[in-house]
């Protein structure tokens, strides 16, 4: 589906929320960006052919591809049957030796768009190389944080010129320089991912900077466990489905709670031949900040966390202690009159804090972006890093929303949320800044929103070029969400992109 300029996401009816509930869609979510660019770099290095199966295919994995054909690194790129929007990545390890490499007068360019992990995973690895490197991206790349990785790559013995310690920056190849490195990984924790997978080949021991606290820092501990069980002489690896993405897709669950159309396949259980659980996004149907009243019986929202936060567990032992002292005859039915009490008193002056730290990834944004809707108000803490990614996220996601009339406080790098009025919130013009999270956060949003139009809705295409396909396309494979094309100007309803009355013919319904 082409996407134009201007988009209006229509909100569920009420006549398609009773039709979901024989549907069942179910929404097969494509490979993580995160783990994809991780395993490219790991097979390159490694010494035979390596089959990356359910690789996701999207802006940021093809920049990460093409970059390796230009070092003359042989990667195949095959449909994958099971899933459209993934690729077969079959790469042709070369044990560190990259095959080409440019020369001062004239380095070998490496362009890597927007992509963070691109960016600093390719800084790292071209040290290892023979040639000379240019590695640039977009505009906003260039003002992305890059800095205290080059420093650890100098304090290794590697050349990088940069006027201003980003992108564009070029490289010296050194080859292996074995030494001991720290990393503060205050901006970015791609740093430290950075030097550890190319650490094998380089000799490189990596330690972070004292006062990191490696509970704080899940996207490094996947670096680790995928170095640790990456089939490095040869064989298969298998990415699995990338949970940030299916957290726009769980918020939807999470919006609808009396219907819960969609099961969202994703974060299967582990394979033999390959890693999983490594995403701390997957931690995201447990953290959810929608859900009326918080519901142990509903698997979206079952977790111990997610009870912890909303004060369930507390209820539950006060409810028990209390039973326990008056001993009535029916101490069961009398525990769960208790419960749904301390349930409802406890969300209703409970705040809830979620920390970019140690609950959420990328995913925080789209727990931010529903907030509003949540029966409690939230606290989202730690954000200092959303500042510096694809746009300034914290003030993105605070003007946006506030544009939809929700209530958010910006203070420091925390975002406070409090609850909206049903009704109270809608009829914006999104900007989405070319972030693709911004874009699929308030499609999400605008779900249960009516008038929210999304401007450049196609960077979404950065992870998941196929979002509103998914969001569009007839239920069991979509949510049959209705999309309409507005006019750039006037913001009119131009055309509807999808048709909702066919999708649930399509569909057998
Ligand atoms: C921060 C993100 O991306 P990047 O890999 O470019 O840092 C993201 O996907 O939200």
């Amino acid at each position: 589906m082409p996407l134009p300029k201007l988009i209006e996401v229509v909100p569920f009816s009420a006549e398609q929320l009773a039709q979901f509930k024989a549907t069942k869609a179910e929404i097969v979510i494509p490979g993580s960006k995160s783990i994809t660019n991780r395993a490219l770099v790991l097979a390159a290095q490694a010494t035979g052919m390596v089959t990356l199966k359910g690789a996701l295919w999207s802006e940021d994995t093809e920049a990460m591809t093409d970059c390796m054909h230009r070092l003359g690194v042989e990667v195949d790129v095959a449909a994958d049957p099971e899933v459209a929007a993934n690729r077969i990545l079959t790469v042709k390890g070369c044990g560190g030796k990259l095959p080409k490499g440019g020369t001062e007068a004239e380095p070998l360019e490496l362009f890597v768009a927007n992509a963070g992990t691109a960016a600093r995973f390719l800084t790292a690895m071209v040290c290892l190389g023979d040639g000379v490197y240019r590695l640039s991206g977009v505009p906003r790349m260039h003002e992305r944080p890059q800095k205290e990785l080059i420093r650890a790559l100098r304090a290794l013995g590697y050349r990088i010129d940069t006027p201003n310690d980003m992108l564009p920056a070029v490289v010296y190849g050194g080859g292996p320089k074995p030494g001991r490195v720290e990393v503060s990984v205050e901006d970015s924790s791609q740093f430290a991912s950075a030097l550890l997978l190319s650490s094998r080949v380089g000799g490189w021991q990596v330690a972070l900077s004292e006062g990191a606290d490696p509970d704080e820092l899940p996207y490094v501990e996947m670096t680790r466990q995928m170095t640790a069980t990456f089939p490095h002489s040869g064989g298969t690896f298998q990415i699995e489905p990338d949970a940030s993405s299916a957290s726009y897709f769980h918020a939807a669950n999470a919006l609808f709670p009396d219907v819960a159309p969609v099961r969202v396949m994703a974060c299967q259980p582990p394979k033999a031949d390959g890693g999983t659980g490594w995403q701390i996004d997957a931690e995201y149907p447990r953290l959810s900040p929608v859900a009326a009243v918080p519901n142990p019986s509903s698997t979206a929202l079952s977790g111990e966390k997610y009870l912890e936060a909303h004060g369930v567990k507390e209820a539950v032992a006060e409810a028990v202690a209390e039973v326990l002292r008056t001993r009535p005859a029916d101490p069961l039915g009398a525990i769960s009159g208790l419960l749904g009490a301390r349930e409802e008193s406890a969300a209703k002056r409970r705040k809830v804090t979620v920390s970019r730290k140690t609950d959420l990834g990328d995913a925080i944004m789209t727990a931010i972006t529903i907030a509003p809707l949540a029966p409690v108000p939230f606290s989202f803490t730690d954000l200092g890093v959303l500042r510096k990614q694809e746009c300034e996220r914290v003030r993105a996601l605070h003007d946006e929303l506030t544009k939809c009339g929700a209530r958010v406080l910006e203070s420091g790098q925390t975002l406070d949320i409090t609850p909206s009025e049903a009704g109270s919130l809608g009829r914006a013009t999104i900007k989405t800044y070319h972030d693709h999270r911004m874009a699929m956060c308030f499609a999400t949003l605008g779900l249960a929103v009516p008038g929210l139009k999304i401007e450049d809705p196609s960077c979404v295409r950065k992870t998941v070029p196929s979002f509103f396909q998914l969001l569009g396309a007839a239920p069991p494979g979509g949510l049959g969400v209705h999309i309409w094309e507005c006019d750039p100007v006037s913001g009119a309803r131009v055309r509807r992109l999808t048709e909702p009355e066919d999708l649930f013919a399509a569909a057998g319904k």
